[in-house]
């Protein structure tokens, strides 16, 4: 009986402590007299998120509540406070200016057990920076150059699967097509030969594993939203109990995928211009080599970056081009004008692509894959014109879809208009304005091969189809509201006809 109560009463006192533990994170902002709204318990602000919003419907709210109220204002993630900033100068001084003290994502990863998520978008301190710095090289325009002719190929490949599909619906008054799992497949392909060495041909063949494991990657999570939020919250303690991120079928396949890449490579000594072989060399980088699950976990940081982001961006624009019929039509004569003079798409036939560039731009502003970024405080911060401080430890959000969608820098936002881009429009407003790749030491490091690929395959398809809205066609697009990064809820079906 003793014992009984015993239990009961350690019960009750476990209960009473994660209480107070509670009470005292979710009154963080109170105490500091910080701007904030009430939390829910173990749902902070996010109560909605993945049930009746995205996640970038509660930071578009909230930032235009409190915009030009303070610098920045309290938020709760599921567990703790977060600090979201409501002004350009100060979104410029944590990504640009300040980045010393801003430089970590604090995501969870766990090299010792979950090698493959020891990526650099995970990474952080002087792990980040170093290999930061060794991967940087990878991406030059040169680089880029050599790439270049692999990812034509592919987009070649790539028109005539789409004419096959548009040629069964010769006679029908409708040719609608699903084009974002097409788009999918096609920048998987070129991600596939170009990090993996791997002709994965899911263009022609949506099965392959690597497609199959490839999507998983964003469809499935290994912990649910409470677990995920302790993990971030007590990584140490995670990496005691041994507790991995990406679920094991992913990473042993990904894992074996670069093993047998780099055996081949080695054993037949071939050199190819690709991230893989790049990546290889830098096992005997002098300056501290690549060891090889750091090598496998930045060859799938390549995958996931290069894959989805691209080809949902490509999605989105040709949602908007179908239903702006006079900006498809400016974009086309464009295309055939490069094309005319070029003869073929090389780099600089690319860079003449100047309003295909803009209307990526707008649709990253429109429709902006990562609709928040995140940094953390590394030491107390002073914020400059106020008296708050932003404390060691503390996530910062940057709300950037709410940024991309404030009227006072961006007139009639739900409007589409590529002009929004033109160097002139660019140079007058704010350089954080625009955060399509992020900002500052840390963004997007695959921001000229994520553009590449996405010029070619709007070059491509403009040139030889167009594209208008079906009978089934969304409009406006519904979005996920599970995916972190910003996706159509189903698919983008889009009426494509041949040129
Ligand atoms: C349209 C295509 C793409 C978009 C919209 C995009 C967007 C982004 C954004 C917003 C970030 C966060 C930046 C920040 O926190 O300031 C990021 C980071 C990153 N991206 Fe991309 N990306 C694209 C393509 C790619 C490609 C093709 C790759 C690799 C081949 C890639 C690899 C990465 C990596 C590794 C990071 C982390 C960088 C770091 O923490 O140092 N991305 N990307």
């Amino acid at each position: 009986m003793s014992l009984w109560w015993l239990t009961l009463g350690l019960l009750f006192a476990l209960v009473a402590l994660v209480c107070v533990l509670l009470h005292r994170s979710y009154s963080y902002w109170a105490r500091e007299g910080v701007l904030h709204e009430k939390p829910v318990w173990f749902y902070g602000n996010l109560r909605s998120v993945g049930q009746t919003t995205t996640v970038l419907e509660p930071f578009r709210r909230f930032y235009e509540k409190y915009k030009g109220q303070a610098p920045f204002g309290g938020f709760y993630f599921a567990l703790r406070g977060a600090a979201v900033l409501l002004d350009l100068e100060l979104v410029k001084l944590v990504m640009v200016k300040e980045f010393q003290n801003f430089s970590h994502r604090g995501n969870y990863y766990n090299a010792q057990d979950d090698p493959i998520s020891a990526h650099l978008f995970n990474l952080d301190g002087q792990e980040w920076r170093e290999m930061r710095n060794k991967l940087t090289p990878t991406f030059t325009s040169l680089k880029m150059h050599q790439m270049l002719p692999t990812v034509v190929d592919i987009s070649e490949r790539f028109v005539r699967v789409v004419r096959e599909k548009v040629e069964v619906f010769e006679h029908a008054e409708e040719s609608p097509l699903e084009v974002k799992d097409l788009l999918a497949r096609f920048t998987m392909d070129i991600i596939g030969s170009c990090a993996f060495g791997l002709d994965c041909n899911s263009l022609n063949d949506p099965n392959v594993e690597f497609c199959r494991l490839g999507q998983k990657v964003f469809t499935q999570r290994r912990h649910g939203r409470l677990a995920f939020a302790l993990l971030q919250t007590f990584p140490n303690l995670a990496k005691r109990l041994h507790i991995k991120m990406v679920p094991d079928d992913v990473s042993n396949f990904y894992m074996r995928v670069v093993r047998e890449a780099v055996d081949y490579r080695d054993k037949n000594q071939v050199q190819r211009k690709d991230f893989l072989n790049l990546l290889m060399e830098l096992r005997n980088d002098p300056n501290g080599g690549l060891t090889f699950n750091q090598l496998a976990a930045q060859a799938f940081v390549f995958f996931l970056g290069g894959f989805e982001t691209s080809s949902s961006t490509m999605g989105f624009s040709l949602h908007l081009l179908a239903t702006h019929p006079e900006v498809q039509e400016r974009a086309r004569e464009e295309v055939q004008q490069v094309f005319e003079k070029h003869k073929e798409l090389n780099y600089e036939a690319l860079r003449e692509l100047k309003y295909i560039k803009q209307i990526v731009q707008e649709t990253l502003r429109k429709y902006s894959i990562a609709s928040i970024l995140i940094r953390r405080t590394l030491e107390d911060f002073p914020v400059p014109g106020s008296n708050y401080v932003l404390k060691a430890g503390t996530p910062v959000v940057i709300p950037v879809d709410a940024i991309h969608h404030d009227p006072d820098i961006y007139p009639e936002p739900e409007k589409f208009d590529p002009d929004r881009f033109a160097p002139e429009a660019i140079e007058a407003r704010h350089s954080a304005a625009w955060l399509g790749f992020g900002a500052g030491p840390r963004n997007c490091i695959g921001l000229r091969f994520g553009e590449m690929q996405t010029l070619v395959g709007l070059a491509v398809l403009l040139k030889n189809f167009k594209f208008s809205p079906a009978k089934e066609t969304e409009i406006p697009l519904q979005l996920n509201k599970t995916s972190f990064f910003l996706q159509s809820q189903g698919g983008i079906v889009l009426n494509v006809q041949k040129v």
